[in-house]
């Protein structure tokens, strides 16, 4: 079926969500539109990832996407919040970073609106691509996004083959800012990182705001409480509160990782800072065959006032 026919029928069987639209976008690749009283937002079906959210309170879009990305079957879309899943990272075997699940189409499995009218899709990756590599055959996952005022993202990992598998993933978040230069992260002062720039050596905790002023590339450990990204310039909070994550990496590339990166433009790096909810380093996973896991993280964007947000 083509792309064409595919989204015309997604339009028809959904046709009692006014709110919702199917439409071929960048790369002839199918895409979905969400527009609600509380925001507008687009996901990918290629990676089943959600591209854009721009809540209607807020002066500026919440997510990043790079001006240079592919929008190509078989690459992962830089921008958004692209799915690394059944692994984050390397892969021991050189099967590709982070995973099959972002460079995939997913099937759209059911679209609903609640009684305060939040839009809930969720997705999920076909059983075939899972099968084309051995070790993931029989395991399922799928996506619930959930837009409203806040984001909320889900990863659902259900183990359907007979054996253990160790799984490590993320929701690699880019998120847009005034300047990376200017923003403070906090929730992890307490935390030590692995810090992949130098060889993934555990770092100590800073006992400090995060500021980014040279690459940045951390996986945090221990991660148990609300995460959140402070933007003076902006007058704005984004909160990330996570479940069934222990872990979280902080990733800005700087400069000479950008102008590296064929699928990101030289100097979009002061816009944009990756906060990704994970299961990484040893924060990894056994699903025993039978059961299901869920990563999950909670977007809140908030207006504040300059004034409580300068750090010294
Ligand atoms: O270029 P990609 O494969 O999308 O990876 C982008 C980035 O993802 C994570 O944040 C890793 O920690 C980085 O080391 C990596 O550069």
């Amino acid at each position: 079926m083509s792309t064409a026919q595919v989204l015309s029928e997604l339009q028809t069987q959904y046709a009692s969500f006014p709110e919702v639209r199917f439409f071929e976008g960048k790369g002839g690749l199918p895409f979905v539109r969400v527009s609600n009283r509380f925001c507008d937002a687009e996901i990918s079906l290629l990676g089943g990832q959600i591209l854009s959210f721009s809540p209607k309170d807020q002066a500026q879009p919440v997510l990043f996407c790079s001006d240079a990305a592919y929008f190509e079957l078989g690459k992962g879309i830089k921008g958004g919040a692209p799915v690394c899943w059944p692994w984050f990272g390397d892969h021991p075997d050189g099967l590709g970073a982070h995973g099959f699940a972002r460079s995939n189409l997913w099937r759209v499995d059911s679209i609903e609106r609640d009684d305060c009218e939040v839009i809930e899709l969720v997705l999920s990756l076909p059983a075939e691509v899972c099968a084309q590599t051995p070790e993931w055959q029989g395991v399922r996952l799928s996506t619930k996004i959930r837009v409203g005022k806040w984001l909320t993202i889900a990863l659902i990992t259900e183990n359907g083959s007979d054996k253990a598998v160790s799984l490590s993933q993320a929701l690699h978040t880019y998120f847009q800012v005034s300047d990376c230069r200017t923003i403070h992260i906090e929730g992890l002062e307490n935390n030590t990182y692995l810090d992949k720039p130098s060889n993934f050596q555990r770092q100590a905790a800073a006992g400090k705001a995060i500021t980014v002023n040279a690459e940045v590339d951390r996986v945090y450990e221990n991660v148990h409480s609300p995460i959140t990204l402070l933007d003076p310039n902006w007058n704005r909070s984004i909160t990330l509160t996570s479940e069934g994550s222990a872990s979280a990496v902080v990733w800005n590339p700087w400069v000479e990782k950008s102008k590296a990166m064929n699928d990101f433009g030289d100097n979009e790096y002061t816009q944009m800072v990756c906060i990704e909810t994970t299961n990484a380093a040893s924060d990894a996973r056994v699903i025993d065959s039978g059961q299901t896991h869920t990563m999950q993280v909670k977007i809140h964007p908030k207006a504040v006032d300059s004034r409580s947000v300068v750090i010294t």
